[in-house]
């Protein structure tokens, strides 16, 4: 027999009081959801007991039929949501309900920003769970055992600081929830008001949700009743399911208080079987940046619960996507263990992948601008998709947008297909070029030639990109080339004469260059004749095959040593700067002008300089002789 503790009073970690506070004060137009949550957890907790019930089924007992149960006492104020689940020990109450154990929760905090139409909906994508009660709650008690144990707990809250915690006696196994309601609350003291929420968010658990049945006078309680139809809402047909019961649905399993931007349910024969409820949500949850967050999907096996957050039903790349997948296949006492390397799950994986692909490409055809409202929100998840998912690479290509020098804005828009439809007949590469910002992308130098010549370039400046670039390597059998690496060779693109002009005016200029390379000495790896520039002096470009700028800062800012990468330095013998440079005698004053223009060329493509202090100052030096 467990020891009796005495009541005993506990703080609330500092995340739970701030959670506590916004949510009594930037929820208040949406109280219903408080029930949808309880229920919900109610729900979550019958499901985990039945699956764990699957290898000890004495935690049954002798109550087999799991349920919720929602009742209202309007003499004491209060409303109770019971469940015989799963239950909680001692030790889970306080971790449960004092701490918020999710990663990354005060990031979350130090987004908020005292506006309460963004925090609300901030709140809503972080989830509120339990914690809702209070919004409609002046106090708080839980009653809960763990199924298999005999002692319980209760835990009473004012939702203010802090929590008492004693030892009670329960008989039954599972949890009850009383809440005393505020004064502005009590409206949920109605039952029809409580059965038309219950029917609104979780008719589709399969758990039944139970009110008290009345007798014909609508008096006195004879028993519970299901108030919902407790059928699983992916097991019905497609065409039984309206568009509000998917949405509703939606809500539930994403914890979501938007409704999803787009949703496919499948049911999947032949060599695997399963259904698939997938949706794409409008908005990203808060913690979207984070590689480890949990993945939406929940997996059933024949419609019994097994898991949340099944990872590897769905790829990192995909991590947006919520909803479920329901497999006829796997076993019920399916692990963690087994889904890693098993075929079913990659089957359910791949279908489901090509599944999400196929919607979107299809809402890029139909509806570009809801499609462009997906990717101004998800497109930077999208693009980790070609280094992750190297089968379906050309169909994600498809799929990415980007500022190109066809628009005049920085908002991604151009597809690769538009950008090919555009391409002049002689051109067979894609061009692009990736930069710490869109205007230093569009401002760079090594444009001007494309410009020029009307040749439109893609303009990338998120930090993945050059991480994307790295693994594309060509969309419908066109390469992808980088305007500011290697030797710029336009192809078809430049007419015989222009070849010729350039090779003359290489040749013209073999002296300068001569000069520009003593004076620059192992500064640079070359000089070279530019065919890039137009209106500049002189740019700088990598090799082929040595890192580009944006790859070198990226393994910089991840602490990594970098080696240092020499530039090749173009000059642009067109330029009156650089006629007059080269017509110096004095090769003292020819090598400061040579310096400057190389610091300049640095300065447009890497936006920092090693000397910036010296650059200054031979920059000043060169004024002084000028005035
Ligand atoms: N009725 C219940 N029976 C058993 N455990 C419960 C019950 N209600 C809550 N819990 C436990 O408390 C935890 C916290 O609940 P809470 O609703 O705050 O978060 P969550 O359900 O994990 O997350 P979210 O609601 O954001 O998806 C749950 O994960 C569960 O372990």
């Amino acid at each position: 027999m467990a020891e009796t503790r005495q009541a005993e009073t506990h703080g609330f970690q500092t995340e739970v009081k701030q959670l506590l506070h916004l949510m009594i004060h930037s929820l208040y137009s949406n109280k219903e959801i408080f029930l949808r949550e309880l229920v919900s957890n109610a729900s979550d907790a019958a499901d985990k007991l039945r699956f764990k019930a699957l290898s000890d089924s004495s935690l049954l007992a002798d109550d087999a039929e799991l349920y919720v149960r929602v009742s209202a006492d309007k003499d004491a104020g209060t409303i109770t949501i019971s469940d015989n689940g799963i239950g909680m020990t001692r030790d889970e109450v306080m971790t449960n309900l004092g701490t918020i154990a999710k990663s990354g929760t005060a990031d979350f905090f130090s987004q908020l920003s005292g506006d309460q139409a963004k925090d609300s909906r901030l709140i809503g994508q972080f989830g509120v769970g339990f914690y809702s009660a209070f919004i409609v709650a002046e106090t708080v008690t839980v009653r809960t055992r763990a199924a298999g144990a005999s002692e319980a707990v209760e835990w009473f809250s004012r939702g203010e600081g802090e929590y008492e915690l004693k030892d009670i006696e329960k008989v039954k196994r599972g949890t009850d929830i009383i809440l005393k309601l505020r004064d502005d609350a009590t409206e949920y003291l109605d039952e029809w008001r409580l059965k038309s929420i219950i029917t609104k968010y979780s008719d589709h658990l399969s758990i039944p949700v139970q009110m008290p049945k009345r007798d014909d006078d609508n008096n006195k309680q004879e028993g519970w009743e299901a108030v919902n139809s407790g059928q699983a809402l992916w097991t019905r047909e497609k065409s039984e399911i309206s568009d509000d019961e998917y949405k509703e649905f939606y809500k539930t399993v994403a914890h979501d208080f938007d409704e999803p931007l787009l949703w496919s349910h499948n049911k999947v024969e032949g060599t695997s079987e399963y259904t698939s409820l997938l949706y794409v949500p409008k908005r990203a949850p808060w913690d979207l940046w984070n590689r480890d967050n949990q993945h939406g999907i929940k997996l059933y096996v024949k419609r019994v619960f097994i898991m949340d957050d099944a990872t590897q039903l769905m790829p990192t790349y995909l991590r947006f996507v919520r909803g479920l997948m329901d497999s006829a296949d796997l076993p019920l006492n399916v692990s963690r263990e087994i889904l890693q390397d098993n075929k079913i799950t990659r089957a359910m994986r791949n279908g489901s992948t090509k599944k999400i692909l196929s919607m979107l490409s299809k809402l890029a055809k139909d509806d570009a601008e809801k499609y462009q409202e997906f990717w101004n929100t998800f497109g930077a998840v999208l693009k980790e998709g070609p280094a992750e998912d190297h089968a379906n690479q050309e169909t994600i290509a498809g799929l990415l947008r980007f500022a190109s020098t066809h628009e005049d804005t920085s908002e991604a828009k151009v597809s690769l297909d538009a950008y090919i439809e555009r391409m002049p007949e002689k051109q067979d590469k894609i061009y692009y070029i990736v930069a710490d910002s869109y205007e230093a992308a569009r401002d760079n130098p090594a444009l001007e030639i494309f410009r020029k010549k009307g040749i439109e370039v893609l303009l990338l400046s998120e930090r993945i990109d050059e991480w994307l670039m790295s693994h594309l390597t060509e969309y419908k059998e066109k390469p992808f080339q980088s305007v500011t690496r290697g030797d710029l060779d336009l192809g078809e693109l430049d007419d015989a004469e222009t070849k010729k002009e350039h090779e003359q005016a290489e040749k013209a200029f073999k002296k300068p260059l001569k000069r520009f390379e003593e004076a620059l000495g192992d500064k640079v790896k070359s000089v070279r004749v530019t065919h890039r520039l137009t209106d500049s002096p002189a740019c700088i470009v990598t090799d082929e095959n040595d890192m580009s700028t944006q790859m070198a800062k990226l393994m910089e800012a991840a602490g990594q040593k970098v080696p240092e990468t020499k530039y090749i330095f173009e000059v642009n013998p067109e330029h009156t700067l650089v006629q007059r440079i080269v017509a110096m005698d004095d090769d003292a004053r020819f090598s400061e002008w040579a310096n400057v223009l190389l610091d300049q060329a640095t300065l447009a493509e890497r936006g920092s300089l090693k000397d910036p202090a010296k650059f200054v100052a031979r920059l000043n030096k060169l004024m002084l002789d000028l005035t």
